[in-house]
């Protein structure tokens, strides 16, 4: 569904390379799990795979289409949850999903419909019509959540979804994100929380340096890894205790 061949990204003005000579294929219905230290290169490999920005070499298709020919096409198929909020605080919350469901091309009934059907799903219809800037930081992400699915992505890229966001409202996203992945929908996402990665993901990858160090199974790495009982465990033998604070 996802073919990366030799992607690699230098940032304008940057001395190092983000990401290099990436390869990477992901399944349909996959929960693919990018995970890495602090600037790793997941954010700038997910950019890329959203047509946000441009590799500096390589090439990727999503289902067979590229952003090269199929950019339109490509832009139906997918659903972005990016790290920011993407919302407008003056609005309420339904006035911002039927903003975002108009720019699918959703409108009337059906819209409004899908929208109160995942308003009760992530237990947040009561808020429909309340002010985005009157939400805490958990309302906000399932609301972005929502705005980014409203017309059915078959693939779904989120990049630290459940950062900042207390356990009751990270149960939700999860239930919600593995109902989608049941009825078909390929979920990629991004995150430094490794217990919820290990649970949730079919498949991970590390990425260290901008390069791909390791993909394979949770329960797979753990077992390969002598002495690891989780995913954290792997993830600090692969990737070293040092800081990886940059300016
Ligand atoms: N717009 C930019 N211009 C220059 N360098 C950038 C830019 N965006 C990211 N970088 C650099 O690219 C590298 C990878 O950053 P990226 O944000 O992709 O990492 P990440 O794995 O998502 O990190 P985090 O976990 O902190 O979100 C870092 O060294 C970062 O400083």
């Amino acid at each position: 569904m996802i073919d990366i061949q030799q992607i690699s990204k230098k940032y304008k003005g940057a001395d190092n390379f983000s990401l290099s000579n990436l390869d990477l294929s992901i399944a349909e219905k996959e929960i693919f799990g990018l995970l890495g230290p602090n600037g790793a290169g997941k954010t700038t490999l997910i950019s890329i795979l959203c047509s946000l920005i441009k590799p500096t070499s390589g090439n990727f298709s999503i289902a067979g289409l590229t952003y090269q020919k199929n950019k339109n096409q490509l832009k139906q198929i997918i659903g972005i949850v990016p790290q920011e909020y993407a919302l407008y605080p003056s609005l309420t919350a339904f006035e911002n999903l039927k903003y975002f469901g108009s720019m699918y091309g959703l409108k009337g009934k059906i819209l409004e419909d899908k929208i109160n059907t995942a308003l009760e799903h992530l237990g947040l219809l009561a808020f429909a019509h309340k002010k985005i800037d009157t939400f805490s930081g958990g309302m906000k992400r399932r609301i972005n959540l929502i705005a980014s699915v409203l017309h059915n992505p078959k693939i779904l890229f989120l990049d630290e979804p459940t950062v900042g966001v207390d356990v009751q409202s990270k149960n939700v996203i999860i239930e919600f994100l593995q109902e989608l992945n049941k009825q078909g929908t390929t979920i990629i996402y991004t995150s430094h929380h490794l217990n919820e990665a290990e649970t949730f993901c079919t498949r991970v990858a590390i990425i260290d340096h901008g390069k791909l160090v390791v993909t394979g199974k949770p329960e797979t790495l753990i077992a390969q890894h002598s002495g690891a009982h989780n995913l954290e465990d792997v993830f600090i033998d692969i990737t070293g205790k040092a800081l990886r604070d940059h300016a």
